[in-house]
């Protein structure tokens, strides 16, 4: 079966009866709103350059406003590529309804445009606030719930509905932040549909040419198109790095052997500099407890073996136990230095560095 998202539909939620395909849509009838381009152009002021927010590799995306004044973010395709994945993307995310994905309003498919209609995310992508210029840095603590939500939020779409969804790009670009600063999961553009909730992981083989983004492809993909869930566990892994040391995954600044972030970090566990390593924001910030849990699930996540590494919800709660561990030390600290700021002395950490995996260099830019 080619395109297994034909077989609608695969969430617990929805009753099984077969989908009728949409006039003139590629979408089922009635999971997600069809405007009109002529809504699309009052919403965004006929696509007005002041209103862009930013641009993406398929589409331009605008802030506008529909019906009663609800703020939405527009993804406008901008050439004709892309449309696979605004196909793939809305396919999914029309079925997926959950508080820590990005909704999906609806869509618009008219005289060759083709637009998705959001949820506004005011604070826009994790990684503009951990390594992008102007942003205020994010508390430990903030990174640590932002961590713990997108963990959430994977879990449910590897676990959560009737046949697992591997998301297939999680990178700190796809996690949006709200004006509260809570996270929710962006982008279904190469997601695919794993297997039957119950049953074992999911397998399944990318066909065509290897998709993805470069310093997050776990090996096995990256040689063999193969993916499961545990390709979302690794690069969700290198975000749980990036969290931490407020870097990208791949930095072509740096020289050839640290310019990616795995490589960087297995350096710096094995040299015992992951202070040196870590954003210079949280250094003395992170309880070593805290960091020691950190650190152990996130090399536990880019393990080499897929077998090994964690399922979702294993590393969800972790990072929860890891919150609880820096809060008791912070109610410590305060209570016997009431008057001055929580601030940790260096530690030395135990996470194991011999399996972390290869980083996928060798398929850059294929
Ligand atoms: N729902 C949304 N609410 C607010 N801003 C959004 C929303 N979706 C996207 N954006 C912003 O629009 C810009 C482009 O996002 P988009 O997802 O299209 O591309 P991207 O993040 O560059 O990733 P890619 O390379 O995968 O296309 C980003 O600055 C992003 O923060």
């Amino acid at each position: 079966m080619k395109n297994p998202l034909c077989c609608l539909p695969f969430l617990s939620g929805l009753k099984e009866k077969p989908l009728q395909p949409n006039h003139g849509s590629h979408l089922p009838e009635g999971l997600c709103r069809q405007f009109s381009l002529a809504e699309i152009i009052a919403a965004t002021n006929n696509f007005h350059p002041h209103l862009i927010i930013g641009r993406g590799d398929f589409g331009t995306v605008y802030k506008g406003t529909i019906d009663d004044g609800t703020v939405v973010a527009v993804k406008r395709r901008h050439s004709k590529f892309g449309g696979e994945e605004f196909r793939n993307e809305s396919r999914f995310l029309c079925q997926l309804r959950h508080p820590l994905l990005v909704s999906l309003i609806g869509f618009c498919e008219e005289r060759n445009e083709m637009i998705l209609v959001y949820e506004y995310m005011s604070r826009g992508r994790l990684s503009d606030h951990l390594y992008g210029e102007g942003y205020a840095p994010l508390s430990w603590k903030q990174r640590l719930q932002i961590c713990i939500s997108a963990a959430r939020g994977l879990h449910y779409l590897h676990t959560g509905t009737k046949y697992a969804v591997i998301h297939g790009n999680v990178t700190t670009r796809n996690i949006l932040l709200n004006e509260e600063f809570s996270c929710k999961l962006h982008y279904f553009g190469i997601s695919k549909l794993g297997s039957f909730c119950t049953s074992k992981a999911s397998r399944v083989r990318r066909e065509s040419k290897i998709i993805g983004t470069i310093g997050y492809m776990a090996p096995e993909y990256a040689v063999n198109g193969e993916m499961t869930e545990k390709t979302d566990v690794f690069a969700f892994g290198v975000i749980l790095f990036q969290v931490l040391f407020g870097r990208p995954a791949e930095d072509l600044s740096l020289p050839q052997d640290l310019r990616y972030i795995l490589e960087w970090a297995k350096e710096s566990l094995r040299e015992g500099t992951i202070y040196h390593a870590m954003d210079p924001y949280l250094k003395e910030r992170v309880a070593p407890g805290c960091l020691n849990k950190y650190l152990e699930i996130a090399s536990r996540c880019v393990h080499h073996d897929r077998k090994e590494r964690p399922a979702m919800g294993e590393v969800e709660i972790t990072l929860e136990l890891a919150l609880e561990l820096q809060d008791r030390a912070d109610a410590e600290m305060e209570a016997t230095n009431p008057s001055t700021e929580c601030l940790y002395e260096e530690a030395l950490f135990s996470a194991s560095v011999r399996n972390f995996s290869a980083p996928d260099r060798n398929f850059a830019h294929c």
